[in-house]
């Protein structure tokens, strides 16, 4: 019997995961992709034209970096929903508008037009048939300095140079917006309780409550039919 039998994690899944830059999403995707035998949806940092511009001028290029996810996120969504699911994907589209269009606007580095036509244009691209909410919201959390220094570590040079306070802030607004988040189930998991890298075994309790909150989720949805 493989993992996903195992665990009673239905074949076309879909499993989101989100946190803040550097906290071990991507990973987490890996780790559990190849756990389940799942297909991946990454966000391409190498392949994004407005990030490294983005960091360099916030305001200049906040509005088109925000576009620019929002196809290549929506672009994802529809590919998994072609697939059929069975997918474990790389940072929520919830997070595009609930921390970063939402810290750029409130921190003034986007303007109030640019900001309500993104959301304009979110909220028309999220309410349609290519976008079921996932089975499950996996939040990965841990302490600020375990985290910076991942950031540090990691090594991409536009986020080592970008100030401090700006991962201060991003930190505290996850917490803020995690606490409020209900669009779909969510299992919180801190980054000081597995190790993925080191200890491959790490993944199976992981999996474990994975199974259990998608079976949990799946019963309450259907006893409320919903999708
Ligand atoms: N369990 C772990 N232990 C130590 N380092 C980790 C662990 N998980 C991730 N990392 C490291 O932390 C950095 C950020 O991880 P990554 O998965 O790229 O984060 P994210 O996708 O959330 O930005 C990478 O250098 C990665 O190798
Ligand atoms: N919606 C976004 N707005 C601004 N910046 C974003 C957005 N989504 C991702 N990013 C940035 C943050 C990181 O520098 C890279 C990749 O994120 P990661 O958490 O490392 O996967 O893109």
């Amino acid at each position: 019997m493989n993992a996903r039998e195992r665990y009673g994690i239905p074949h076309d899944s879909v499993i989101t995961i989100a946190g803040t830059v550097g906290v071990g999403k991507s990973t987490m995707t890996n780790a559990l992709a190849d756990a389940l035998n799942f297909r991946t949806s990454f966000e391409k940092v190498e392949t994004n034209p407005y990030l490294d511009k983005f960091y360099q001028d916030f305001e200049r290029w906040s509005f088109h970096l925000q576009i620019y996810f929002l196809a290549e996120r929506f672009k994802e969504q529809k590919k998994i929903f072609e697939y059929g699911g069975g997918f474990i994907q790389d940072r929520s589209i919830y997070e595009d508008t609930g921390i970063f269009a939402r810290m750029h606007y409130e921190k003034g580095t986007m303007s109030e037009t640019d900001y309500v036509t993104y959301r304009n244009l979110f909220d028309a691209m999220v309410m349609t048939p290519y976008f079921p909410h996932p089975d499950l919201l996996i939040y990965l959390e841990g302490s600020f300095d375990d985290i910076l220094t991942r950031i540090q570590e990691r090594g991409r040079p536009m986020e080592q140079e970008t100030p401090v306070e700006y991962w201060e802030e991003m930190f505290k607004r996850y917490e803020n917006w995690i606490d409020n988040f209900n669009s779909c189930p969510v299992l919180r998991l801190n980054i000081a309780d597995y190790d993925v890298l080191n200890d491959k075994s790490s993944i199976e309790p992981v999996l474990e409550k994975v199974g259990h909150f998608i079976q949990q989720s799946r019963k309450w949805r259907s006893s409320h039919l919903l999708t």
